[in-house]
């Protein structure tokens, strides 16, 4: 039986400038102790122009907080205005980077392919890459929530190796949950998370699916977390709005001492 450490990730979306990233930071730092990070790996996920920032604080004060991006390019160079690539984050030593959040999808027409595309980009350049996944609202009252999201799920893994699928971060995010208030009851989260865990087990084995971290997001907050977490298939949050407040992050990452 493999042992996952839960991997709690605050995704700021478009919130924090350079500066207030920096402030933002120094409060998790100083809040959050050894035996925090022995229990949980603990990220945050700035925009673009914090990145600088936060890698000058975390390598300065060598602190364990781990950081990463919110989207990369599949192309590694050219005439992409607006692109970020993977070499320009992993020169930014950024471990993490999201790719496929449904604000992408939504707002950018993401598809498979070109969530896939990251996925590889990400992979190429030493990235680990957290897809993120998830049904609509009407989708789920069709009951199809669990044949779109696991339809997402091969769609960004499809041509994966399995020595990079292993280290894979799933994030299931039911689109109807973020930023809403609306949490996913936490038997219907452990319901898709254990799904995408044997879909992983169908598409590679079960050792690569046993080590693949699945995160819940959707308005995860101090209050709700301990209850997602306790579910065998789920170790770890992907957190919007809740990252923002360092105290309730903190709380958060101490999810079992809700
Ligand atoms: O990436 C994070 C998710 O979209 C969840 O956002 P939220 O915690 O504000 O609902």
């Amino acid at each position: 039986m493999t042992t996952r450490t839960p991997l709690m990730a605050g995704n700021w979306k478009m919130n924090l400038n350079h500066l207030e990233a920096i402030a933002h930071v120094q409060k998790l730092a100083f809040a959050l102790a050894d035996k925090d990070y022995d229990a949980v790996e603990v990220a945050v996920l700035p925009p673009f122009t914090d990145l600088r920032s936060v890698q000058t604080l975390v390598d300065g004060d060598k602190l364990k907080i781990k950081y990463g991006a919110q989207d990369v390019s599949a192309q590694d160079s050219g005439a992409y205005t607006g692109e970020i690539s993977g070499p320009m984050l992993a020169k930014l030593k950024c471990t993490y980077v999201v790719i496929g959040h449904s604000e992408r999808r939504q707002y950018h027409n993401e598809t498979d392919e070109l969530v896939n595309a990251k996925v590889k980009a990400a992979f190429k350049h030493g990235l680990t890459p957290i897809l993120c996944i998830g049904e609509e609202l009407h989708v789920r009252e069709a009951g199809d929530h669990v044949t779109h999201t696991l339809t997402q799920l091969e769609g960004g893994l499809k041509d994966l190796p399995a020595e990079q699928a292993e280290s894979i971060v799933i994030a299931y995010e039911p689109v109807w949950a973020i930023g809403t208030g609306k949490v996913c009851g936490s038997e219907d989260a452990q319901e898709v998370c254990a799904a995408i865990r044997g879909k992983i087990a169908e598409l590679y084995s079960q050792d690569v699916a046993d080590k693949v971290r699945i995160q819940y997001g959707g308005s995860v907050k101090s209050g709700n977390v301990a209850e997602i977490m306790a579910k065998p298939d789920i170790d770890g949050a992907l957190v919007g709005g809740a990252s923002l407040d360092a105290d309730e992050f903190v709380k958060i990452v101490r999810f079992r001492d809700q």
